[in-house]
């Protein structure tokens, strides 16, 4: 199979308009825009991939243009990229000639207006000019100005089509400015353009600064070895001594400039990456709080928490220090080539021939390293992910002594993490001596033809001294180069992550109408539901139940028979599929979801403590009680005994998902949060499953008296929590109700109840 792909490897695969949209582990998408419009070239190139040992499907939309590619561990997530292009290559060559190129777009109206960057097209008209110049005044000047030209229209055209890439490759992005075609970057500054345009100005002036500085020492230097600098003369400055002392004063003036407005612009740089940082991880945050449930569950945690820290950290970081080098090394581009122009245009094409040159390599760089970049990233969220998960399950891994086990794990992912970083820091580094490598010949190449020139009388030393010491400068920030695209790409990543976990859709109100809590009687009816969780067999199947208002009813049968996906749905956590749940006669998806979740109070199976002090705990959601309404919730949940032999009673810290209490303390902890509430419906799910036969007694007790004034729906596997109840309904599996009845009905029918209850009987017996 290489061999077929070999064949198509060639010059044009690169030149394909083939490019990531993500990488995950083992499954990757990628735009392949030569398919957009021909669906046999789509089909044909899907079926080159599966062919390729290691690819386990490959499909490929002639509609959208996208492929989708699974692989299994023969096949790195990083050559991924290489196998598509080349199939792209073979199909293409293939149909070559057998039918008309489709538009790059679809013809689906014009293409968004695109932001084309400020760099590149000032370059390029800069280079015309040039080049214009260059015509008019003939003779050797002119061979330099049409280099030069020629040089600034090579940086502009890549500067250019690399911004363009960029914008491209992000529109798609869900989220994204879709349709504006604006560049990420600008895009991250969102409203904080001011900022940037301050620490900007800063910039531009604290690098003219630097750069008269760097002509005042040259200056200097001219002095001790000349006697004099010709340009201070024009000044009035005629003997060296004067010069000495007129140039100390211009260079103590240029430091004091410099470090003032060095010290102004990075601080104003700093600031608008805090800002950037800030205002997309609140954004972000809130947000994911008002994610579907769903996607909350379906999405990582840790990689929910690893967009939210390292990822909004990154985009903040770009402009906290590469923009503003990059800024710089502009700002020195825009100031020098003009100066060399003017005064020793002879050496200004080797000063300045390296820039098209790295831009080209960056462009190339950044292309190459995408799919690195998104796979290294993805190999971090795993190990991140693994070491939360089993420092987590500290008790169970020692429990299983699987300590070695574990630590393997961690070593194998870590090693994956650690061979891709090296993939990428590889091409980073690479790419980073290479501009050294440029940099630094093009100012060795300065300093010898300057010097010839000097030498054969072509070039005053007087013009050149001065001169010297300023490309460095600029060579300097040029060697930085490297890391600012290193950057660049991280932050193009890392936008892309955090713009895809925006996407995700949030909870709307939709036409959900208020509810006003105070009047809702709690009268639950499940008319016909059918649920099913995505790709999974129903939940529920056409199941109706009510559940009347004012009464205690229960839920009880089969492990997975759906009787928490009943409350998930009363709640708005899910939407039936088919049939309807009303409260109080109003169909559940017409409420809103806030004032819906606000008349009901939820113990789930597993409640969930914070990190915080029991008292803070029990007040959470209902954050105004007094300490006296917690202490009586807290009393009715029988919770109040065991929290006053706590070292410091309501106070005391209960540590990480209340590391610090039992399963029952945990419990009844909840329990007394949800009697807080004091909702008009009460839905406790397992709420007491771990408490002691004799607490759950007392607690019933409490509870028949809280039940009294509102609707209570129970669920709960031991019988005996529920045998007061005013209705209890049997699930079987399937999501459908087997049974349903009081206790003694139930019993009287000798069916699945009544064998459940003898067997829990015979077992308190035994
Ligand atoms: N988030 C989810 N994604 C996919 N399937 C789910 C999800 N939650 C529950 N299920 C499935 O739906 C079915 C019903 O689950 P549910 O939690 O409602 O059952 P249950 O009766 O409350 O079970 P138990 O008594 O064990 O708590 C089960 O088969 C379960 O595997």
């Amino acid at each position: 199979m290489s061999s077929l792909l070999d064949v198509a490897a060639g010059p044009h695969s690169a030149d394909l308009d083939v490019r990531p949209r993500s990488v995950i582990s083992g499954r990757q998408r990628w735009d392949v825009k030569p398919v957009l419009g021909r669906p046999q070239a789509a089909e044909v190139l899907a079926a080159v991939l599966r062919r390729i040992p290691g690819i386990t499907e490959a499909q490929a939309s002639p509609v959208t243009g996208g492929l989708l590619v699974r692989h299994d561990a023969r096949v790195r997530g990083a050559d991924v990229g290489r196998l598509v292009r080349r199939a792209v290559a073979l199909v293409m060559a293939g149909s070559a000639g057998a039918r008309r190129p489709a538009p790059a777009r679809p013809a689906a109206g014009p293409a968004p207006r695109t932001d084309r960057g400020v760099a590149g097209p000032v370059l390029a008209v800069g280079g015309g000019v040039v080049a214009g110049l260059a015509l008019i005044r003939g003779a050797s000047l002119g061979k330099q100005l049409v280099a030069l030209g020629g040089v600034a229209v090579a940086t502009g055209i890549v500067v250019r089509k690399a911004w363009r890439r960029t914008v491209d490759a992000t529109r798609d992005l869900p989220g994204a400015g879709t349709g504006t075609g604006r560049h990420p970057l600008l895009e991250i500054v969102g409203p904080h353009r001011r900022r940037l345009w301050r620490a900007s100005a800063l910039s531009v002036a604290c690098q003219v600064s630097e750069m008269a500085l760097g002509t005042f020492l040259g200056w200097t230097a001219l002095v001790l070895i000349k006697g004099r600098a010709a340009p201070l003369v024009r000044f009035g400055l005629t003997t060296a001594s004067a010069q000495l002392w007129g140039l100390a004063g211009l260079v103590a003036v240029a430091c004091a400039a410099v470090a003032g407005l060095s010290y102004s612009s990075n601080l104003q740089w700093r600031r608008l990456g805090q800002d950037i940082e800030h205002d997309w991880r609140n954004r972000t945050y809130a947000h994911v709080q008002h994610l579907e449930l769903r996607h909350l569950e379906g999405e990582r945690t840790t990689r929910i928490a690893g967009a939210l820290t390292d990822d909004v950290r990154q985009l903040g970081t770009f402009f906290a220090g590469s923009a503003n080098d990059l800024l710089q090394l502009g700002t020195s581009l825009a100031l020098l080539v003009p100066l060399f122009l003017l005064m020793a245009p002879q050496i200004a094409w080797i000063a300045f021939l390296p820039i098209p040159v790295i831009a080209w390599l960056s462009f190339h760089y950044q292309d190459k390293v995408a799919a690195d970049y998104a796979v290294s990233g993805e190999d971090r969220a795993r190990l991140h992910s693994q070491l939360v998960n089993t420092l987590e399950a500290g008790a169970t891994v020692k429990s299983f002594c699987t300590e070695d086990y574990e630590a393997e794990r961690i070593d194998r992912l870590s090693g994956e993490a650690q061979e891709s970083s090296r993939r990428t820091d590889r091409s980073t580094i690479r790419h980073v001596e290479t501009v050294r490598v440029c940099t630094t010949s093009s100012m060795a190449g300065t300093l010898l033809i300057g010097g010839r020139a000097v030498l054969n009388g072509s070039l005053p030393f007087e013009v050149f001294s001065p001169l010297i010491g300023l490309p460095q400068m600029v060579m300097v920030r040029m060697n930085r180069l490297g890391g600012i695209v290193d950057q660049y790409q991280r932050t193009i990543t890392s936008y892309g992550r955090v713009r895809r976990l925006r996407a995700l859709p949030a909870e709307t109100d939709g036409t959900g109408g208020p509810l006003d809590v105070e009047e809702v009687r709690g009268e639950i009816v499940l008319d016909g539901v059918t649920f099913a969780y995505p790709g999974r067999p129903p939940a529920l199947e056409d199941l109706s139940l009510t559940v009347p208002a004012g009464q205690v009813t229960a839920l009880v049968g089969a492990t997975g028979s759906g009787k928490t996906t009943i409350a998930k749905l009363l709640m708005r956590f899910q939407d039936a599929d088919f049939g309807s749940v009303r409260l109080d006669g109003r169909d559940v998806r017409d409420l809103s979801r806030h004032d819906l979740r606000h008349a009901i109070g939820f113990v789930a199976q597993d409640p969930f403590l914070f990190d915080g002090t029991v008292a803070d705990n029990i007040r959470y959601g209902s954050f105004g009680a007094s300490d006296e309404a917690v202490v009586q919730a807290a009393t009715k949940a029988e919770a109040h005994t065991f929290v006053a032999t706590l070292p410091d009673g309501y106070e005391t810290v209960i540590g990480e998902r209340g590391a610090a209490l039992s399963g029952g303390q945990r419990q009844r902890i909840a329990l007394a949060r949800a009697i807080l509430k004091d909702a008009p419906v009460v839905i406790l799910d397992e709420a007491t499953s771990a408490v002691d036969n004799e607490t759950e007694a007392a607690i019933q007790r409490t509870l028949r008296v809280f039940a009294a004034d509102r609707t209570m729906l129970i669920i709960a596997h031991r019988l005996s929590t529920v045998r007061h109840a005013d209705r209890i309904y049997v699930m079987d599996k399937g999501g459908v109700v087997a049974e349903q009845g009081t206790h003694d009905e139930l019993l009287a029918q000798h069916g699945l109840y009544s064998s459940l209850w003898r067997l829990q009987a015979g077992e308190l017996a035994a």
